[in-house]
């Protein structure tokens, strides 16, 4: 087949320090915030059954009524360094922060919009306030950029007539300043989370979004752009028409979380997650299931054991503070992730056959595995089968190093661990120390 022109420029993991810290993470936070904050997916008392960042797009929602509410914008509570203290305190090691999402409102006083936080009450730069605040925490900074803009004129689903092709021209340059704009004024940022590119006019600008990712990166270098950006020239997303990742890694786990290792084909990932079933901007109420930590927890495990991070979503109220259950969640995962993170920071998939009492994470360099436990059986056996190759030396609960744990040899690869009588009433987590031995792999015979 003929080369692609502008499919992806490299095939498999970066291997740079940059992308190896962004695979160390294990624990991202996301955080919506914007004008629609302000109706928290309510109008005149009903309530909007979809996401309520998109509540511009409702058709109960009159033409106007939304692109003036930010004369309302004005969150009298507002504090980036307590954001990034909870943050901190919550163990997570990047937050994704929105810059502007699809309703095209700028949190950063934009010189190419007037559509910006610096027309409104606040006036304040919230994009640099964040960016600072979370650096000084020591927690990364990757900011969220939607392409789709409700609020630009010259933005198109489509690319149908000419005029719609001049006017895109001109949104494609509009974009690519705005991006400049923000790496320029915040150059901590250590990656672009971009979304709203799946329609047709942004499918038909392969070779732009291939021109402007080399752009920011030769602008920022090391920068993290994930698979959520570009298209190749036949219109191919995240895959180009060869079957190669565009991007630094997979960007499309929103609200889904991959089921086995196939299922991430060998990719950097990163999921991302809200607490309510669904919506990412401040909602008056939720409606159905919300996760508990428990569940929150249990996610993150599940991520980091398949090799990806798990990044979990707050949608902060419009007077800037945050809702009392994500308060709470954030504090009791924390208070876990304290203890505990030596199983989620800096490690990766183990490759060991996935038992039903929970995950295994590996320590990245270290001959460590980790078993982050859930579900202790009735029997309070916990089986343990490593890889090829591969022997258990000895096993401890993470709190109690001095304490090994014994293994009971079930036959020639698998033992069981006999847990202690105890009430188990939070995930745990037990470390394995490895030695080489036991049963060659295939490709251990190979190399022989
Ligand atoms: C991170 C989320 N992405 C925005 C969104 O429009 N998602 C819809 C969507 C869901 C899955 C694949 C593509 C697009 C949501 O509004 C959030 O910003």
């Amino acid at each position: 087949p003929k080369v692609l022109q502008h499919g992806a420029h490299r095939v498999g993991k970066r291997t740079d320090v940059e992308m190896a810290t962004w695979r160390g993470y294990g624990m991202g936070q996301f955080i919506h915030w914007g004008v629609y904050s302000l109706f928290g997916g309510e109008l005149n008392g009903n309530y909007y059954n979809g996401a309520a960042e998109w509540i511009r797009s409702w058709k109960d929602m009159p033409n106007g009524v939304y692109d003036s509410a930010y004369k309302q914008f004005n969150p009298s509570s507002f504090d980036a360094t307590q954001w990034a203290k909870m943050a901190k305190q919550m163990g997570v090691r990047y937050v994704t922060f929105t810059t502007k999402h699809h309703d095209g409102f700028c949190l950063w006083p934009s010189k190419y919009t007037d559509y910006t936080i610096a027309n409104s009450p606040c006036k304040k730069d919230i994009v640099k306030q964040v960016v600072d605040a979370y650096t000084k925490e020591g927690i990364d900074v990757y900011l969220y950029f939607s392409i789709m803009d409700w609020h630009n004129p010259d933005w198109r689903y489509d690319l149908k007539t000419k005029e719609d092709s001049v006017a895109f021209e001109r949104f494609k340059l509009f974009t690519k300043k705005q991006l400049t704009e923000l790496l320029q004024q915040y150059p901590q940022t250590k990656g672009l989370w971009f979304d709203g590119t799946w329609d047709n006019s942004w499918k038909k600008s392969g070779a732009f979004t291939d021109t402007l990712e080399q752009y920011l990166k030769t602008l920022h270098p090391g920068l993290i752009i994930g698979s959520r950006f570009r298209a190749d020239e036949f219109g191919n997303r995240h895959v180009d028409a060869t079957g190669v990742l565009m991007g630094d890694y997979e960007q499309g786990w929103e609200r889904k979380i991959p089921k086995t290792y196939a299922d991430v084909h060998g990719n950097d990932w990163d999921c991302v997650m809200t607490i309510p079933e669904n919506g990412w901007g401040y909602q008056k109420k939720w409606l159905g299931h919300w996760k508990t930590t428990n569940e929150i927890l249990e996610m993150t495990a599940q991520c980091v054991s398949l090799g990806g991070n798990f990044v979990l979503n707050f949608g902060p109220k419009p007077d800037g503070t945050f809702r009392p259950e994500e308060v709470e969640i954030a504090k009791e995962a924390g208070e876990w992730m304290k203890i505990n993170n030596a199983a989620i920071y800096n490690c990766e998939y183990a490759g060991w056959e996935k038992q039903d009492w929970g995950y295994y994470t590996k320590k990245t360099n270290e001959n460590k595995v980790y078993m982050i436990v859930f579900n202790v059986p009735v029997s309070r056996s916990l089986k343990v089968k490593p890889s090829k190759n591969t022997l258990v030396d000895k096993a401890y609960l993470l709190t109690a190093p001095g304490k090994t744990l014994s293994l009971e040899k079930l036959d020639y690869d698998a033992s069981f661990i006999q847990l202690p009588s105890a009430q188990y009433k939070q995930p745990f987590v037990i470390v394995l120390e490895t030695k080489e031995g036991g049963e060659k792999s295939d490709e251990q015979k190979a190399k022989t």
